[in-house]
């Protein structure tokens, strides 16, 4: 049996975008956050359930219609994201992964946030000043890791 991606798994484009719907919401009210996204465009959360679902095996979206890694990239440089900043985004998006009924078993979870960490991680670490990132890359394209679903 051929384990499906991530992104199938998670429900598809229209999971990650009631996900990103459901966190921007939450960014919104939060006090650590909505200074950081105050000023985010009107097509912010589309774009970035675009860039989660291609990460996770979906159709390369964010690269046909955004720009791909180099824009994503340009879009966090110089933030200067702290680590309170990070950390409140990283749990932010994992609580909102239960409001917007994303799947809740071990495997799913356990791969959707080591991707939050590691992307969080490099997104903060890009965003310091004086950080010079590879300005162009692939898109990282995030599997299973140890956990993949049991399918006999
Ligand atoms: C896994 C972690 C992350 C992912 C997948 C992600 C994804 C993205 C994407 C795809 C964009 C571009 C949206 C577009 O093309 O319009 C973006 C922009 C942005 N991100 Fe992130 N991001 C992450 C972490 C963070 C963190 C931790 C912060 C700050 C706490 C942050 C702050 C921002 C801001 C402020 C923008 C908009 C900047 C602008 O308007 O130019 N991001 N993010």
């Amino acid at each position: 049996m051929v384990v499906p991606t991530v992104y199938a798994w998670a429900g598809g484009a229209p999971a990650l975008r009631r996900l990103t719907e459901v966190f921007y919401a939450r960014v919104r009210q939060d006090e650590v956050l909505e200074p950081v996204f105050r000023r985010m465009g009107p097509h912010h959360q589309e774009h970035v359930a675009d860039w989660l679902g291609e990460v996770f095996g979906g159709p390369p979206v964010y690269t046909r219609e955004h720009g791909g890694y180099p824009a994503m990239l340009s879009h966090h440089l110089g933030l200067r994201i702290t680590e309170a900043q990070r950390a409140r985004w990283a749990a932010m998006v994992a609580a909102s992964a239960d409001e917007a009924g994303l799947p809740s078993d071990p495997e799913f979870r356990s791969a959707f946030v080591a991707y939050v960490e590691w992307g969080t991680r490099l997104a903060m670490a890009n965003s310091a000043e004086g950080a010079s990132p590879p300005p162009a890359a692939p898109v990282p394209r995030w599997g299973w890791g140890e956990a993949p679903p049991y399918l006999p």
